[in-house]
């Protein structure tokens, strides 16, 4: 199972340098960039002009509504970038990019047609027209070991008439707290999550989901989280989770090692054999 969980992870591009284990974000991993304030109003020009960069689905669109895009701004505005040489607002957060990963070593992955290891991404991330679905950005606000998402239902995800499908909310909740335990320990699984339903979403609106951590307990990360309407007045929706960090690193290691070791053993003892037999045999 773990080697399993291993592959899976071994397979995202930038987790190895992703700040796992150090609450102080690095501002960079490879394919995925933490911005600057002037990288900023570039970043909508260049991923037409280098189309190889992966597209950071985290950045505004046209599809944004206003209360998304005065939410984002005010994120962006508190984030470690916009408040460099700007008056201290005593929060500081960090816009999350969207991350990128390849399949090539995903569980059954030699097994997959090269159509599926080449398209394939987070599902949240997968249709292509704007505001259809899942519209969202994550900010992550490290001294206080909280997140908040900023996320906008398009009509595709319908449930119930004019709202948002109540699978459709826990795949927000477990991005999220999965994201979060992510970046607090190391890769993880959801291995439970729990949700309550509140009070029905809107669809088209947007909605706030945050999360922190409730306690941390050797590999398990406890974390909690309440999507509410924007200015908090109305709960949407609760949740708990708990996410194992995968002990993959610690197998894989261990097994490589014994296996290393089981083959220098062998080899000695059939180079014994051999030496031995040659000696008798004089
Ligand atoms: C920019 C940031 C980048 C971030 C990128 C990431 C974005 C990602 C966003 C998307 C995120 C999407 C996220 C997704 O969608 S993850 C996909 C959905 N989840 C899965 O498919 C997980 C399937 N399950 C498993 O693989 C294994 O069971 C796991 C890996 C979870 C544990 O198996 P493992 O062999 O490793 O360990 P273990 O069995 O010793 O268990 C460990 C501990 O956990 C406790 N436990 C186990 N099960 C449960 C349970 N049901 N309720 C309560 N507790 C449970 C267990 O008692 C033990 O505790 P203890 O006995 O040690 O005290």
């Amino acid at each position: 199972m773990a080697r399993s969980v291993g592959r899976i992870f071994s397979g995202f591009r930038c987790f190895g340098s992703l700040p796992f284990g150090n609450p102080l974000l690095k501002t960079q991993c490879s394919g995925v960039l933490f911005r600057t304030t002037s990288e900023r109003t570039l970043v909508h020009v260049l991923p037409k002009i280098f189309p190889r960069k992966p597209r950071d689905f985290s950045l505004p669109n046209s599809s944004w509504g206003k209360e998304m895009m005065e939410l984002y701004n005010h994120y962006n505005r508190l984030s470690k970038e916009a408040t460099e040489g700007q008056e201290d607002h005593g929060e500081e957060w960090t816009r999350l990019p969207s991350y990128n990963r390849t399949l090539k070593y995903a569980t059954g992955g030699a097994y997959l047609s090269k159509i599926i290891q080449s398209k394939a991404r987070l599902f949240t991330r997968n249709i292509r027209d704007p505001g259809a679905a899942f519209e969202y950005v994550l900010f992550f606000r490290q001294d206080k070991l909280k997140c908040v998402c900023i996320f906008q239902a398009g009509h595709l995800l319908e449930g119930p008439p004019g709202h948002v499908h109540g699978g459709a909310i826990a795949t927000m909740i477990d991005t999220v707290t999965g994201t979060h335990a992510s970046l607090l320990s190391a890769p993880v699984m959801t291995a439970n999550l729990n949700v309550n339903y509140r009070s029905p979403i809107p669809l088209g609106s947007t909605v706030l989901i945050e999360s922190i951590l409730d306690k941390e307990d050797g590999r398990k990360m406890y974390i909690s989280c309440r999507v509410t309407s924007t200015d908090g007045s109305k709960l949407h929706t609760e949740a708990t989770g708990n996410c194992p960090q995968c002990h993959f690193h610690f197998c894989h290691a261990t097994l490589c090692i014994v296996t290393l070791l089981l083959l220098l053993f062998l080899h000695a003892a059939l180079f014994l054999s051999i030496s031995v037999s040659n000696l008798l045999r004089r």
